[in-house]
């Protein structure tokens, strides 16, 4: 099962959540600033786990810092993440607006918690002209979009296609992952 747990302060990044839950065939949603005693067991029980939050002063929005720092008391010292599968998500206004920074903030959560990271694989235009607003932004570590300005409710048709095929990759890999379980 995966688990996406996003904070979106208006909108864009709830978008991306839905977009690669999609693509994986469903998944567990959480809004983080509505945590329920359920979310925390979802969490706990995901073969996956994808992170999201938005590029808020050049990396994550404080709200889901909070998240994370929630979730390490007692996941870090026990070990209770390790070895699950984690991916992350971000998206701003800028094409850069310095995303790649809030992918590595969570990237090395991830690391912290002994999770074993899954980026993002598509390679899209200008690499392949056939394939135009796939992975537009060109980043691999993690998922990234970039706003559409004036509109809260819409993300580029390409950055929410890169999302489902993001959630496709992580939904494969969660399966892949779990058939090799430990007894
Ligand atoms: C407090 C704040 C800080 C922001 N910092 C950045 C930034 O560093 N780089 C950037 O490109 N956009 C920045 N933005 C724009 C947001 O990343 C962008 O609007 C994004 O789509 C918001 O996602 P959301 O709708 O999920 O909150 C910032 C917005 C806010 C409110």
């Amino acid at each position: 099962m995966i688990a996406i747990a996003y904070f979106s302060g208006a909108g864009h990044t709830a978008l991306l959540a839905r977009a690669i839950a999609e693509g994986a065939g469903g998944a567990h949603l959480i809004d983080v600033t509505a945590m329920t005693a359920e979310d925390w067991t979802a969490l706990d029980a995901a073969t996956a786990i994808v992170l999201g939050a938005p590029t808020y002063m050049g990396s994550t929005a404080a709200r889901f810092d909070l998240f994370l720092e929630q979730a390490s008391d007692p996941r870090w010292e026990t070990g209770a993440w390790r070895d699950k599968l984690a991916g992350g998500f971000t998206v701003a206004c800028h094409g850069s607006g310095d995303k790649g920074v809030a992918l590595q903030r969570l990237s090395t959560f991830a690391a912290q918690m002994g999770m074993i990271w899954v980026g993002q694989s598509e390679i899209g235009a200008p690499v392949y002209p056939d394939r135009p607003g796939i992975n537009r932004d060109g980043s691999w570590i993690g998922l990234m979009a970039t706003q559409v300005i004036g509109e809260a409710d819409i993300l580029d048709t390409g950055d929410l296609e890169t999302a489902r095929l993001y959630g496709a990759r992580l939904a494969a890999s969660a399966r892949r992952w779990a058939m090799g379980a430990p007894d």
